[in-house]
């Protein structure tokens, strides 16, 4: 079995409460709120800016061409594919770019994204791939589920965002990433192994907390 098949495995109930939280489920049947898609369109847009510069350190760190030039295209995806996406929701609701990137981060959106930007900027880049995979491959595993179970009709709102997280251009992402760390993984000790687990399970869960926080429109408390 593949070293991020077993992963995927011991995740299984977070990804699992990933799938049934009331924010996913609200943008598969095109029910959720539009101001909790407003607020978590803000913060995506900043947790893109702060991710995309986790695959800027990748292609800093690659030991060998290809793997910059992967990582260099998973910037520029994120740059300008998935941003395109958020800013042409901001336009349906009249924010402008600038208006976005302005935004106050949440809370949990700093955590978050300090949390891979440390793991990425003190580790290797397969400790990247450990942090960033839950991110790449758990939208792809969400899109492609709700494009199977939810409402992909002009009627749903977020038609767009099921079929950019559906596509195989995105799950092409994750798919390598998986085998950067796949590959490593085959080169590697007990040590390393249990540290990429701890990134993975780490970043599942703030995955799930990302979803609950948009949910809750998340605040500083004071
Ligand atoms: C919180 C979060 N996680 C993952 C993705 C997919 N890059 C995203 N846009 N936002």
């Amino acid at each position: 079995m593949r070293f991020t098949d077993l992963l995927r495995q011991e995740a299984g109930p977070i990804w699992e409460a990933e799938k049934q939280h009331p924010f996913v489920r609200g943008i598969g049947d095109g029910s959720l709120p539009l101001d909790r898609f407003r607020f978590y369109l803000l913060q995506d847009y900043l947790f893109l800016i702060e991710f995309s510069r986790i695959f800027a350190l990748g292609a800093a760190r690659a030991g060998d061409l290809a793997t910059m030039q992967h990582f260099a295209s998973l910037l520029h995806e994120t740059l300008h594919t998935e941003m395109a996406l958020h800013k042409r929701y901001g336009e349906r609701f009249g924010i402008s770019p600038a208006q976005m990137e302005a935004a106050e981060p949440a809370p949990t959106t700093i955590a978050y994204t300090r949390y891979m930007l440390e793991a990425a900027w003190r580790g290797t880049t397969a400790d990247l791939a450990a942090a960033v995979l839950p991110c790449q491959w758990g939208y792809a595993e969400i899109g492609r589920h709700l494009k199977e179970t939810g409402d992909t009709s002009e009627a749903n709102p977020y038609r767009d965002w099921i079929l950019l997280y559906s596509s195989e251009e995105f799950k092409a992402t994750g798919d390598w990433l998986r085998e950067h760390l796949d590959r490593a993984a085959t080169e590697s000790g007990t040590g390393d192994r249990e540290r990429w687990r701890a990134l993975f399970l780490t970043g599942s869960r703030y995955e799930y907390l990302f979803w609950e926080m948009s949910w809750r429109q998340e605040r500083w408390p004071v």
